[in-house]
């Protein structure tokens, strides 16, 4: 799926969170690196329908989540920062609760689940109530139930942080395999440089306002930047 953010802004009350934000976002691995408070929640809150857009549009392959809201929301597979998973289930009460949800019969359910969780080195933890997993492992549920109904579309919001390097590390991976092998759009927030890399299609946003946007390596070789780290120095330092 395409996403076209057209002049979005979005305040609360004088506070200007985002400030005419326009990006497109195409099937791929899409950063959008920020500090705190530089508007990422509230753009994934207008992104998900949460909130309603004040200025600007959003389509999603041509169309506005008002008018097509259904079909849309198939679409989408949403990791927020808040945990969604009820800690007194287990695993895969979780998951096939969400699996219904999105209409799946019970034997492909529990198939889906089994291979999600495979992928996501978990197998062992079916039947473990949330509330006894650590937080590496409650984030990688999150993800699978985020992926049960194969969305084409998947947003991501800080989806790693406080979490341990090897859970950091696969959450990561297994995204990213997504974006770039099977054409998954996924739109990535974060705010540590150690997650993008030279390839992907990078949005900076500082302050509510979208200062850069292109393939990392482009912007890098555009503002002679050997590095990411270099590269926020040049940008933070002109805003
Ligand atoms: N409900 C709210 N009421 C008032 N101001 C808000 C509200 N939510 C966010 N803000 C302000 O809007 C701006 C953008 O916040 P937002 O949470 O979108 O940024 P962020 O990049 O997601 O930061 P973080 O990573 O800390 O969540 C900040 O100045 C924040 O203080």
């Amino acid at each position: 799926m395409e996403i076209d953010i057209q002049g979005v802004s979005h305040t609360y009350g004088k506070v200007i969170a985002l400030d005419d934000i326009s990006l497109t976002l195409k099937p791929g691995f899409n950063i959008l690196l920020g500090p705190n408070g530089a508007g990422k929640s509230s753009l994934f809150g207008l992104l998900t329908g949460l909130q309603r857009i004040g200025r600007g549009n959003i389509l999603f392959n041509g169309s506005t989540i008002t008018h097509n809201r259904a079909p849309i929301m198939k679409q989408l597979g949403v990791v927020f920062q808040q945990s969604t998973l009820d800690i007194d289930l287990t695993v895969k009460q979780n998951l096939a609760y969400f699996a219904s949800l999105h209409g799946l019969a019970p034997d492909k359910s529990i198939l889906r689940i089994s291979d999600l969780l495979n992928e996501l080195d978990l197998s062992d933890r079916l039947n473990t109530k949330i509330r006894h997993l650590n937080g590496g492992h409650r984030r990688r549920v999150e993800l699978a139930r985020c992926l049960i109904h194969q969305p084409s579309t998947l947003l991501l919001d800080e989806p790693t942080v406080g979490l341990d390097i090897v859970s950091r590390q696969l959450i990561h991976s297994v995204v990213h395999d997504l974006a770039v092998k099977q054409g998954v759009t996924v739109l990535w927030a974060t705010h540590l440089f150690e997650e993008v890399s030279l390839t992907d299609p990078l949005a900076i946003l500082l302050n509510g306002r979208l200062v850069e946007r292109d393939i990392c390596s482009a912007l890098l070789a555009k503002h002679q930047a050997l590095d990411i780290h270099q590269l926020w120095e040049v940008l933070t330092r002109a805003a």
